[in-house]
C-alpha cells in the first residue's frame, strides 16, 4: 500500500512557494477607502512635504527661544506682542528679539520663530505686552517643514498591508487611489458521504457541514473573495468535476475530507484526473494535519485538507495563508505572544505538533495552557486563542518554560 510522505512544513512551505511562484495576483486601482487591509503592489512615495509650513503644536505664543531662557514664574521674560496668526492663514509675520506673536495649535509659525510657549504659562499685560512664564528650548512645539513626512520618501513599500493610519496618511498626502492586488479568488468543497449542509435534518450516522464554513471565513478574513461552496459525496467522477467548475472562477481549490488512505478518500485521485502536474505533495510531517494534499492543475492551487474539522482549519492557517500572503507578497509575520507555560505538554518526535492553548494574565504574568481535545472536536479551537508549535525532534515542552503562541 502506498504510505504518505512526509515533508516537513519548512519543506512544505518551500515548495508552495517555488510550485506557485509565478502565480501572481492581478493588480487594481481602487479608492483608498476600499483599500483597508489591501496589499500595496507598489513602492508609494511622498508627493509633499507634511507638513508644508512649521506649524505650532500648541496654542500659545511664538517666540525666539532665546529670548525665554530663564524664565520663571518668579522671573518672567518680558515679550512684545506683534499680532496673532490665523488658522488656515499663511502669515508674513517675522519676529524680531523681544517680540512674539500669537499662534494657535495647527497654525503657521512666523519667520525667526523657533518655539512656543503655551498659553497657560503666559500672561497678557497692558500695551500688548506678554508675560513668559516658562523658557522654550528651539524647536519646541513646533513640527516643522517635512517632519511628518518628507516629499520623495518611500512612505510604504511594495507588500505592505493598509492600515487605517496608512490611510489617513495617503489621504494627507492628496492620494485617494491605490494600486493594490486583487484578491485571491477562492472556492471550498466538503466530500464525504456523511455531510449534509446546517439547515438540514441530519440522520444517524451523517454530520452537518462545519469545514466548508469555517474554511470560507477564515478565506474572507484572508481577504480573499469566495467565488463557490459546495457539498459532494465520496465519489470520484463528481469530486473531479465539482473541482474543475470551480477552478473556472478560483485561483484556489479548497477540498476538506478525502484526503487519507481510506477506500473512499478520492481527493488525491480528483486532482490528478484533471491535468498535469497533478498531487505533489501528499502527507507532512505535522499534528494535527498529516494527510494533508496539495496540487497544481491548470495553472492553479488544489489543497486536499483534512477532514477532521480542526486539522482542516489548522492546515489552512499553516498553509493556504501562508500561500495567499506568498500571492500578496506580504511578508509580515504571524501574530504571536509569549507566555510561561502552566504544565508540561509531551509530544511524539517526528512530527511539528501543533497544540491549541489558552492565555491569561496572572499576577502580571502571560500563562499559557494547553486546550485538551481531539482533531475531530472543533470546540477545541473555540476554547483556544492560538497553538503553540512544538518542534520536529523535541519530545514535549517543559512547564515555566516560555513559549510563542501564535494568534488566531
Ligand atoms: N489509516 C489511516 N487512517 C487515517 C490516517 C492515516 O494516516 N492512516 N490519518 C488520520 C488523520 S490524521 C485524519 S486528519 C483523517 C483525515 O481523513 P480525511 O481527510 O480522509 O477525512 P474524512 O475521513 O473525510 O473525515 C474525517 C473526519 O472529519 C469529519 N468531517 C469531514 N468533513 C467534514 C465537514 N465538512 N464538516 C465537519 N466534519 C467533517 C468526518 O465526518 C470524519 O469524522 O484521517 C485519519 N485516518
Ligand atoms: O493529524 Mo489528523 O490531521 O488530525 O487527525
Amino acid at each position: 500500500m502506498e504510505l504518505l510522505s512526509t515533508l516537513t512544513m519548512k519543506e512544505a512551505r518551500e515548495k508552495l512557494k517555488e510550485v506557485f511562484a509565478e502565480l501572481a495576483l492581478p493588480v487594481e486601482e481602487i479608492s483608498i477607502l476600499k483599500a483597508l487591509s489591501c496589499i500595496v503592489h507598489e513602492d508609494i512615495k511622498a508627493t509633499i512635504n507634511v507638513p508644508e509650513f512649521n506649524r505650532s503644536t500648541v496654542d500659545g505664543y511664538a517666540v525666539i527661544a532665546k529670548d525665554t531662557y530663564g524664565a520663571s514664574e518668579a522671573l518672567p521674560s518680558f515679550l512684545k506682542s506683534i499680532g496673532e496668526v490665523a488658522m488656515g492663514k499663511s502669515t508674513e509675520l517675522a519676529l524680531q528679539s523681544g517680540e512674539c506673536c500669537y499662534v494657535p495649535t495647527g497654525g503657521m509659525i512666523p519667520k525667526n520663530s523657533d518655539g512656543v510657549v503655551m498659553i497657560e504659562y503666559t500672561e497678557v499685560l497692558e500695551d500688548n505686552t506678554v508675560c513668559i512664564q516658562n523658557a522654550v528650548a528651539p524647536k519646541e512645539n513646533i513640527l516643522q517643514f517635512g517632519e511628518d513626512i518628507s516629499k520623495g520618501q518611500v512612505i510604504f513599500k511594495k507588500g505592505h498591508k493598509l492600515r487605517p493610519q496608512d490611510i489617513g496618511v495617503l489621504a494627507g498626502m492628496g492620494i485617494t487611489r491605490v494600486k493594490v492586488y486583487k484578491k485571491p479568488r477562492v472556492s471550498i468543497i466538503s466530500t464525504g458521504d456523511e455531510i449534509v449542509a446546517p439547515e438540514e435534518e441530519v440522520k444517524l450516522g451523517q454530520i452537518k457541514d462545519m469545514n466548508t464554513y469555517s474554511l470560507a471565513t477564515a478565506a474572507l478574513q484572508d481577504r480573499c473573495d469566495v467565488m463557490g461552496m459546495a457539498v459532494v459525496k465520496d465519489d470520484l467522477g463528481a469530486l473531479k468535476k465539482k473541482i474543475e467548475d470551480f477552478l473556472e472562477t478560483s485561483d484556489i481549490v479548497l477540498v476538506s475530507g478525502g484526503s487519507s488512505m481510506g477506500t473512499k478518500d478520492v481527493t488525491k485521485d480528483a486532482i490528478n484526473a484533471i491535468g498535469d502536474p497533478g498531487v505533489f505533495i501528499h502527507g507532512l510531517a505535522v499534528k494535527p494535519g498529516k494527510p494533508t494534499i496539495i496540487g497544481k492543475v491548470k495553472n492553479k492551487a488544489v489543497f486536499g485538507l483534512p477532514g477532521q474539522p480542526v486539522s482542516a482549519l489548522v492546515v489552512y492557517q499553516t498553509l493556504v495563508t501562508y500561500l495567499i500572503k506568498n500571492l500578496y507578497g506580504d511578508e509580515s509575520p504571524v501574530p504571536y505572544i509569549t507566555g510561561e507555560l502552566t504544565v508540561n505538554i509531551a509530544s511524539a518526535p517526528g512530527r511539528e505538533h501543533y497544540v491549541m492553548v489558552k492565555i491569561s494574565e496572572d499576577d502580571k504574568k502571560i500563562v499559557v495552557s494547553p486546550v485538551h481535545g481531539k482533531s475531530g472536536m472543533l470546540t477545541m479551537m473555540t476554547k483556544s486563542m492560538g497553538y503553540v508549535k512544538i518542534d520536529t525532534n523535541q519530545e514535549g515542552l517543559l512547564k515555566g518554560e516560555n513559549v510563542k503562541v501564535y494568534l488566531f
